[in-house]
């Protein structure tokens, strides 16, 4: 699905991330931890070509992302569902308005996803909360919704930033229930997160790895989380 090879990246000071190799494989549910300024952020965006490689290779869907037009990119940017740590909304637009906003983006029609906009916005347990604008929903509403808008357009990955930044424990087990049960679906799964609880709850429903950035280096974390 994504691959990495011999990727390093940085700002324009020194490299944040240097010599990084992975592979995603399909329906692979993976976290990404390691501390604050670490990189985790940085790593996703190499991943769903917000940013390109300052040097090495980055192929996504099987194809290098350096030879791919801005069309192509923005093509296969919608089989990668993201969550932003910060999950922005238009302020204007309902809730429901703006999980279908990636369909409307894309040229879809969307009255033809009626059905499936209502389906997605009850899965997250977002169905009373359809016509409300983004200001009037709780933090983990938010996420949620957030959650939904990622997966509107069906990708085949989806990668979380952050996705249970600002809420409580027991919406952090709701919202890791979604992306396992995303991940049952076939779905690949990516989680950057520095909640070791939450990394724990999840290995107990789901074959997890666990990556760490630390000293600009991808790790593979061992079992002693
Ligand atoms: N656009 C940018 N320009 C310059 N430096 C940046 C930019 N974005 C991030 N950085 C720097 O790169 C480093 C890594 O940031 P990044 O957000 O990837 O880390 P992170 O591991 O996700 O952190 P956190 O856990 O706090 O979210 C930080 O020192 C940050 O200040």
């Amino acid at each position: 699905m994504i691959e990495l090879q011999n990727v390093a990246y940085n700002y324009g000071g020194g490299e944040l991330l240097s010599d990084i190799s992975l592979k995603l494989a399909p329906g692979s549910f993976h976290f990404l931890t390691g501390p604050s300024g670490a990189g985790k952020s940085t790593f996703l965006k190499l991943c769903y070509m917000e940013l390109a490689a300052t040097s090495g290779r980055v192929q996504v869907f099987g194809k290098d992302v350096a030879a791919m037009g801005r069309d192509e990119i923005a093509r296969n940017r919608q089989r990668i569902g993201v969550v932003h740590q910060d999950c922005r909304f238009l302020d204007h637009l309902s809730i429901a308005a703006n999980v279908a906003l990636p369909i409307r983006v894309s040229g879809r029609d969307a009255s033809a996803e009626e059905a499936n906009l209502k389906d997605l916005l009850s899965w997250v347990g977002l169905e009373d909360r359809a016509d409300a604008l983004p200001a009037e929903l709780s933090g983990g509403e938010r996420q949620r919704a957030a959650l939904a808008r990622a997966v509107i357009m069906s990708p085949d990955v989806v990668l979380a930033d952050e996705p249970t930044g600002n809420v409580d424990w027991e919406m952090s087990k709701r919202l890791i229930s979604l992306l396992v049960e995303l991940n049952k679906m076939g779905k690949t799964i990516m989680i950057a997160t520095h909640d070791l609880n939450l990394i724990r709850t999840a290995k107990s429903q789901v074959n997890a790895r666990v990556l760490r950035i630390s000293n600009r280096q991808l790790q593979l974390a061992g079992a002693d989380l």
